[in-house]
């Protein structure tokens, strides 16, 4: 029963007044709309008759609505779904008076005024109570941050969980998710425990002089309520957490409006960078092409990483005057707020695992299959069967039944159980490798041996590697042999003769060509992919390096800001932009080396490629060559000598077979040889004609 919808809820409140300004705001029937209209100004601020008119499309427009409505509309749906396991967060935005702290906290004079926290906890207790199937533990925790300092509410209150002591941090947790440490987390069994909670830390509140509003709050505070549910059935070792976060953020009028001075125009400078950055890290969760998300530039937006889009309901209320007087600050408020239902989410359910109900479910399920298999030994007459690992001495009597089987001394081995059933395969496995080994051993020209040690090209990792099979450390006779088999006695098409190279003798290139080129295609997806990164990065450079010359350009021709000190002061905006430029360069610098130790892998890839290929078709010929075209009397002729018979070409290697033979024949006992050999060549010669006219093109699709 999530919110469920993939984007931000975005409502709009406007504070109660006597002179609203009609003409200017205009509410839409279908409770949705927004239109504003503003009267421009003239350079010298002499205001004329022309008007500007913008429309926002937001999930609610709350005009003269009770706060009873307001939870309705904006709390209900994300306080269940909070119960239910998905993070919700609720957050109040705008200028300052406008009534965030009305709509979030609510009058403390009037019980029905009360705002969306009180009511929160009342509907949390109210369906604890009628969830019976689960048990819930609370916890409450009250965060403030005031002037980039998080300050705890409730630290003055005895039996938190947190330690005391220590500035609170912001720490990301693993999965995205952040956590304060050092923030005191309070446990809460009734309603009245937690509305004791929220008043005490309303009570610690820094509250600030401000020249709009006496009684403003000039910092950010987060009320969380957090949750933890299980079942309360023992089979189920699953439960949810998630945490509910009612956010009153500090009001968002611009410094040059407030008037103020001193401390108040510190925190005025404050909290306008905190909400810029907070508007900066919209932006970006709002681009969809953004990967990054400044959310550490501020106390602010790095607190509420995990409540800004993300696994997270999120329903922002933006606060707003009806009166004329403040209608650009309701511009700049409801802007905020379009571009904040940009903001996609993906609420998911926060679940874990409890290990140690986990292994107690395992065991007992254990402890009813083991009384079930008695059962049935018994009743198949085979009590005392044992169902535990086996012992040395078992393993030892399996091991001799599997020899006198092998032997012929056993007719057949008496299956027990599957441990017995498993060792039994096992003996087998090394019986056939010890054999495999000593065939190896026995063959110095082994296919094996080679395709081990020879090739050198593999990128791959070396569990990659097979152990030879049986059938690829066959001897080199007994292959051609089943190749003459199926083939006759005609030599098969070098086509057909290659399909069966790569799937015997030239498997181990075959599946090192393979790897390689999995290799060299990962790599090169992976060129493309940082490529395409750098060249992002780039234009983001290049856009933000425009503005910020647009803005130094305009610095300028307004005249330099300067302090007290008589030092150049950045505008909030110019340093935003310096800031980010100095990150996006960092990062382009970053991906540009991985880019360069990439392109060098991938080039080392396709050499190992290009070689790979070029070996599986030598040996392939010089294979094919061996086995067809040259006859057994040739092979054994050149063997004696220094070159392999197969790598050069057939007509070489029969003419130096015939010269060997010219030579021997000046030996009597030689010339029945001589004769036969003749004989023989001329028939290869034959062969070997008719063969090199065959076509023969093996193209990449082969290999
Ligand atoms: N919808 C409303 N109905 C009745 N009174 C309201 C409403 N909204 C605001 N007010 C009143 O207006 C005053 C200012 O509201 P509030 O303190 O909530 O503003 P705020 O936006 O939280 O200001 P700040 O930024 O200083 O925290 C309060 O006295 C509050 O009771």
């Amino acid at each position: 029963m999530n919110v469920n919808s993939n984007e931000v809820k975005v409502y709009v409140r406007t504070r109660p007044t006597a002179c609203f300004a009609q003409d200017l705001i205009e509410y839409l029937p279908d409770k949705q709309t927004v239109n504003v209209h503003q009267r421009r100004c003239s350079r010298r601020g002499v205001v004329n008759n022309q008007t500007s008119s913008w429309s926002f499309r937001l999930n609610g427009v709350l005009h003269s609505a009770s706060q009873e409505e307001v939870y309705e509309h904006v709390a209900h749906t994300v306080v269940l779904s909070a119960l239910q396991g998905y993070n919700g967060t609720i957050m109040c935005f705008g200028q300052t008076g406008a009534g965030k702290t009305y709509t979030i906290t609510g009058a403390t004079e009037a019980y029905r005024q009360r705002g969306i926290i009180p009511r929160a906890l009342q509907e949390v207790f109210r369906e604890v109570e009628h969830r019976v199937g689960h048990t819930f533990s609370l916890h409450l925790s009250y965060l403030e941050i005031y002037n980039e300092t998080l300050l705890d509410l409730l630290a003055s209150i005895k039996g938190s969980q947190e330690p005391q002591g220590g500035p609170l941090t912001v720490v990301e947790e693993p999965g995205g998710g952040v956590l304060v440490k050092g923030l005191s987390l309070h446990p809460v069994h009734s309603e009245e425990e937690a509305l004791n909670l929220l008043f005490e830390g309303e009570m610690n509140r820094i509250i600030g002089e401000h020249a709009l509003n006496k009684n403003s709050s000039r910092s950010h505070c987060i009320f969380t309520i957090h949750i933890e549910s299980r079942s309360r059935t023992l089979s189920n070792a699953t439960y949810v957490t998630s945490k509910l976060n009612l956010v009153d953020l500090a009001g968002s009028e611009r410094l040059s409006k407030t008037g103020s001075e001193g401390q108040v125009q510190r925190e005025a400078m404050y909290i306008n960078r905190s909400l810029s950055f907070l508007e900066q890290a919209i932006m970006a969760l709002a681009d969809r092409r953004r990967e990054h998300v400044p959310f550490r530039q501020s106390k602010l937006t790095h607190a509420l990483r995990d409540s800004l889009g993300g696994n997270c309901n999120t329903v922002l209320v933006a606060n707003i005057y009806g009166e004329a007087a403040h209608i650009e600050e309701t511009l700049s408020t409801l802007r905020f707020a379009a571009r904040m239902k940009c903001v996609r989410t993906e609420p998911s359910v926060n679940e874990h695992m409890d290990p140690a109900l986990q292994v107690h479910r395992l065991k007992k399920e254990i402890q009813q299959l083991k009384q079930e298999l008695s059962i049935q030994d018994t009743l198949a007459n085979r009590a005392g069967v044992s169902y535990e690992k086996l012992s040395e001495s078992q393993v030892a009597e399996v091991r001799s039944q599997v020899q006198r089987y092998l032997a012929g001394t056993l007719d057949e081995i008496t299956i027990v159980n599957a441990r017995q059933i498993q060792e039994v395969f096992a003996q087998f496995k090394k019986i056939v490798h010890a054999s495999v080994r000593s065939v190896q051993a026995r063959e110095p020209e082994g296919a094996v041996g080679e395709l081990e040690g020879g090739f050198g090209l593999g990128v791959a990792a070396p569990s990659q590697r097979h152990t030879p099979s049986p059938s690829r450390s066959k001897g080199k006779k007994e292959m051609i042999a089943m190749l003459h088999l199926s083939f006759g006695s005609t030599p098969p098409s070098k086509m057909e003769a290659f399909e069966h190279f790569k799937a015997e003798r030239g498997s181990e290139l075959k599946r090192i060509l393979k790897a390689n080129k999995a290799v060299l295609l990962e790599r090169s997806a992976q060129l493309h992919k940082l490529t395409d990164a750098i060249n992002a990065t780039k234009r983001d450079i290049d856009k933000v390096g425009s503005e910020l010359e647009h803005l130094r350009a305009k610095r300028q021709s307004q005249g330099q800001f300067v302090s007290a000190e008589g030092e150049p002061v950045l505008e909030e905006a110019e340093l935003a932009l310096v800031l980010s430029l100095r990150e996006m360069k960092d990062n382009y610098r970053q991906a540009h080396d991985e880019l360069l130790a990439t392109r060098a892998e991938v080039r080392y890839c396709q050499h190992l490629v290009a070689q790979c290929r070029v070996r599986l078709l030598t040996e392939f010929e010089s294979w094919y060559n061996e086995s067809f075209l040259l006859p057994d009397e040739v092979l054994s002729i050149l063997r004696e000598g220094p070159i392999r018979p197969g790598l050069v070409p057939v007509d070489k290697a029969l003419a130096l077979a015939q010269e060997h033979a010219d030579l021997l024949s000046d030996s009597p006992s030689a010339v029945w040889f001589h004769n036969a050999q003749n004989r023989t060549l001329q028939r290869v010669r034959q062969r070997h004609r008719t063969h090199s006219e065959e076509t023969f093109q093996i193209t990449r699709a082969h290999i």
